[in-house]
């Protein structure tokens, strides 16, 4: 019998697709696969890797609105963020295409006469990837571009709930002259196909996007064939606003970090620290920009904020906001749902929460949805201290003009990615990871291709005898 499983339109409850899951041996086959085009790929000078690379960016870009759309049906988001998404994800194609023609090595000046020390940078080897659902695009070509670019040859496993954009985007690569065994797409459950991956002796690299729990059972598993793991996992991002912030300002981008993808972004706002002196005119124009936002399909051109992804995640969104308003929150605006069971749609119309406190949910487990819980603090350190309090350190955001408090937050946040009066600072060429339980290594600049190279040594001794 085989093996499927059904993609749906979050939005709609439409089928979209029917995905056979790919049996053990044929994901062992990949495997090896892979392996044995890595011994070929490896030897492929960088500017032809570059060049590759190049024409997948350009396929990609040339059928951008399809996949956008393809994006939209199986995620949720507005059309408009899927096409950024498709734009954001051909940037680290573009940036580690040109990263390929830069991997140095570097010669040493010897310590004994007649020696020479010289230090090169060489492919890992085949890298396995598990991806989330909620960037199916961005979050494969920022690990595959690397990979790559560097060297190695690459399978990615795509979240169950959008697996189209992945197989898409690995259909183009191969259209572009990728060789089919350098990269491969390979379907099912995550828990099936993870261990696969990390029990291979083949597999020299896991790199996951994805929850906390799944990256730790990733990272023990790896352990018994000493793997290289790179993990972008879980977070829960503060926000503080000082008193001296522009608040108008600080409103428009704790909008962008938070209502983003419905809320269901790793960087997003979950935590909002206002300054006493200006919590009441920042909730007040908040929730005024907040009830401005359309909540629909994100076919619809008029939407800003799609469905959540599935009835497990609405559920836990719907307990955190119940938990905090049982113990004490005030909705500001939203709390409002539009569930069709038959249908299995679930939106979650975006929400602001004053007088959130400590002893709430939310403020402590990843919301993963279009809620912003607000609480005030009277000076700066209560407002580090509280934004530190968490297992998490991947994303932090803060709003002030005074370089003093600015540069005193940079220095006392303990979080991978701070935007100081920006609420969107990921790109293609700066690294994006986090701290503590948020990950282990960074994707994106200089930084994100380091993971997928080892390091070799020569030292030729006796030269001039
Ligand atoms: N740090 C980042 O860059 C980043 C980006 C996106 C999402 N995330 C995090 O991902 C979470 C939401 O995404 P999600 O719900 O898809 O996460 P998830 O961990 O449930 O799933 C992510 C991927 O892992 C697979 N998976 C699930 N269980 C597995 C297992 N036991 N072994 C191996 N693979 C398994 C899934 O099939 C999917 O492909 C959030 O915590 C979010 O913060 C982090
Ligand atoms: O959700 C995770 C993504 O990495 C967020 S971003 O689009 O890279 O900022």
């Amino acid at each position: 019998m085989t093996n499927t499983f059904t993609v749906k339109n979050p939005a709609t409850g439409e089928t979209l697709a029917t995905i056979t899951r790919n049996s053990v041996d044929e994901i062992e086959q990949a495997i090896q696969k892979g392996h044995d085009a890595f011994q070929t790929w490896k030897k492929t000078n960088a500017h032809e890797r570059a060049r590759l690379l190049t024409k997948w960016s350009n396929l990609i870009q040339e059928n951008k609105l399809a996949i956008a759309k393809v994006m939209t049906e199986e995620n949720g988001k507005p059309l408009a963020e899927s096409i950024g998404e498709v734009d954001y994800a051909t940037s680290y194609i573009d940036w580690y295409a040109e990263e390929a023609k830069r991997i140095y090595g570097r010669t040493i000046p010897a310590h004994v006469d007649g020696k020479r020390l010289m230090v090169s940078k060489h492919p890992i080897g085949l890298v396995a990837a598990i991806t989330p659902w909620n960037f199916p695009a961005a979050m494969m070509t920022r690990k595959a571009a690397p990979a790559l670019a560097a060297g190695c040859t690459f399978i990615v496993k795509p979240a169950e709930e959008t697996p189209l954009t992945t197989i898409r985007l690995t259909e183009l690569a191969h259209e572009a002259g990728i060789p089919t065994n350098v990269i491969q797409c390979m379907n099912g459950q995550g828990r099936v196909v993870g261990k696969i991956f990390t029990e291979s002796e083949l597999v020299r690299k896991i790199t996951f996007t994805g929850s906390t729990p799944v990256g730790k059972a990733l990272i023990k598993a790896s352990a018994d064939t000493v793997k290289s793991v790179t993990m972008e996992l879980g977070g829960h991002a503060p926000v503080i606003v000082a008193k001296d912030a522009d608040i108008d300002m600080a409103v428009a981008q704790t909008i962008t970090t938070k209502f983003r993808n419905a809320g269901q972004t790793c960087v997003c706002a979950n935590r909002v620290l206002v300054h006493e002196s200006i919590i009441d005119e920042f909730s007040t124009k908040l929730a005024e920009k907040t009830k401005q936002l359309v909540v629909g399909n994100g076919l619809d051109e008029n939407t800003d904020v799609g469905p959540v992804i599935n009835e497990g995640s609405y559920e836990k969104i719907v307990q955190q906001i119940n938990d905090a308003v049982q113990k004490g929150a005030k909705v500001l605006v939203g709390a409002k749902y539009d569930v069709d069971q038959e249908r299995k749609s679930f939106f979650v119309h975006p929400t602001v929460l004053a007088n959130v406190t400590d002893e709430m949910e939310i403020m402590h487990e990843e919301t993963f949805g279009p809620v912003a819980p607000l609480t005030a603090f009277s000076d700066l350190d209560e407002a580090i201290k509280i934004a530190n309090n968490t297992p998490y350190g991947l994303a932090a955001y803060f709003f002030t003009n005074d370089y003093k408090v600015g540069n005193y937050l940079f220095d006392n946040l303990d979080y991978g990615i701070i935007g100081w009066n920006d609420g969107a600072p990921s790109a293609a060429h700066v690294p994006f990871g986090g701290m503590k339980e948020s990950g282990l290594g960074r994707e994106g600049g200089t930084e994100g291709i380091e993971p997928y190279l080892e390091t070799k040594y020569l030292s030729i001794g006796n030269l001039f005898e």
